[in-house]
């Protein structure tokens, strides 16, 4: 995704021009005059920050009011429909109705929803076709787009049908589709611009957005203008969001040289996820990937769909049965997956024991490694090409765009799986069972796992 991707470098320049000066004459940001906003769209970044001297660490690169952070109670929606919009207990869809309602023409944050997103790289926004070429990856449950269409139709837009007199001078006016486009739209933007601001006294970091719809106690979900310009890029990350009782403050955490670019920290997120929720991806971002395997999937190859409900139920207890497990770059099995295995594929007597004694088998790899083979060869049968082929493609300058951050994510993900199938080959190698039969837990000597 890139702000205004299509606008001319003159329309784009101009626009930017006014955000900056409507930061600093209206909400009296002030801003180091050693960074500078930047046309990034050939490096597909959009806009970005680049410091223009060089900076020095802890250096101060803008402090804003909290009066000039967009939330409901800065917008003037509070006055007309605060009370309402608090009863959703919803930050999520109550920031969507505001920067709505900021879209009319004499908003007085207009300058800065000017410059925000009308196009979107994120997985919201991908076609069917475009989808199916991550099929295999967990990320793909994740996207929630009929969920979040629903919540608009059922909650937002009677409220928005209900106040003409609020709602019918900005872009969600006009017809449901052109509010749902209008919802989905800020949806989009609060996932991937918004901030959780903490309420605290004391300097501390804040954390970017978090997927939590739930507002934790003390903290609000909040739109930060110029601190939301800041790309970022994993081990890259140079400055970071600071706040005080009354501003918040950006500054740098290492020394910047003139000429570099300014980013923020948006988590370790897998490759998976960056695309999901910011729509690009970069290779710095590649040791955080992971790949997902079903709980359904490991119990299916312990024979245990049916008739161990009683063993199920006790790992959920014992907090190892999760609805999922995450394997990474360290191609370490996770215990759990190895502690529910053996679990399931004990004797009955064995279980009656474990549970009388309120423990769990300790995590062991080769009691359980024909089944889990079976399971990582089955994971890997759900993408549709091989890493040879996704290699391949990726040779090709031609594939671009959506199509080449889609081959990348899935062929990460499948290198995870075939690291970790060869890491348990080569942990057990002989000391497996032998036709398909796994040895009883009490009899097989523990293999270290890392
Ligand atoms: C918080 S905004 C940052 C400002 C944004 N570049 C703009 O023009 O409005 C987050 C979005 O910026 C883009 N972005 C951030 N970091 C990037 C990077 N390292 N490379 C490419 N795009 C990036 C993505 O589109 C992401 O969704």
């Amino acid at each position: 995704m890139a702000a205004s991707n299509h606008l001319p470098p003159a329309e784009f320049d101009h626009q930017t021009n006014n955000f900056a000066s409507w930061l600093q004459s209206s909400q009296r940001v002030s801003v180091n005059p050693n960074i500078t906003i930047r046309d990034l769209r050939s490096a597909g970044a959009g806009r970005g920050i680049i410091a223009t001297a060089p900076l020095a660490k802890d250096e101060l690169l803008f402090s804003i009011p909290r009066s000039s952070v967009l939330t409901l109670e800065t917008s003037d929606l509070n006055a007309l429909l605060g009370k309402e919009l608090r009863k959703l207990e919803s930050p999520w869809l109550s920031l969507i109705l505001v920067l709505i309602y900021e879209t009319r023409p004499d908003s007085p944050w207009k300058p800065y929803m000017d410059i925000l997103p009308r196009e979107f790289d994120t997985l919201m926004y991908w076609t069917p076709e475009e989808l199916s070429l991550l099929r295999g990856s967990a990320v793909l449950n994740k996207i929630g787009r009929d969920e979040a269409e629903e919540q608009f139709a059922t909650v937002l837009w009677p409220i928005i049908q209900s106040r003409p007199d609020v709602f019918q001078a900005t872009e969600a006016w006009g017809s449901k589709e052109a509010f749902l486009q209008a919802a989905h739209r800020m949806g989009s933007i609060i996932m991937s611009y918004s901030f959780d601001l903490d309420i605290v006294s004391e300097q501390s970091p804040i954390p970017t957005d978090e997927d939590d719809e739930e507002e934790e106690e003390g903290v609000c979900k909040a739109m930060v203008p110029l601190a939301d310009m800041l790309n970022a890029d994993a081990d890259q990350n140079n400055c970071r969001l600071f706040q005080t009782p009354q501003f918040l403050e950006m500054r740098t955490i290492i020394p910047v040289p003139v000429g570099a670019e300014l980013f923020n920290d948006y988590g370790p997120l897998p490759r998976s996820d960056l695309l999901r929720r910011y729509g690009y991806i970069t290779p710095n971002y590649t040791p955080y990937d992971v790949v997902e395997v079903s709980a359904e999937a490991i119990i299916s190859a312990c024979d245990a769909e049916s008739g161990k409900q009683d063993r199920l139920d006790y790992l959920l207890e014992e907090d190892v049965l999760d609805d999922a497990y995450d394997f990474d770059l360290s191609l370490e099995v996770p215990e759990e997956i190895l502690v529910v295995m053996q679990t399931l594929l004990m004797t009955d007597d064995e279980f009656a024991d474990y549970k009388r004694k309120g423990k769990v088998p300790r995590p062991k790899l080769v009691p359980v490694t024909d089944r889990l083979l079976r399971v990582l060869q089955n994971r890997l049968g759900d993408y549709e090409t091989s890493i040879e082929e996704d290699e391949a493609l990726l040779k090709n300058s031609e594939v671009m765009g959506r199509r080449r951050m889609a081959i990348e994510v899935r062929l990460g993900e499948k290198k995870i799986l075939k690291g970790v199938l060869d890491e348990v080959v080569r942990q057990t190698d002989g000391k497996r069972g032998m036709g398909g039969g796994e040895p009883k837990v009490e009899d097989v000597k523990r293999p270290k796992l890392s």
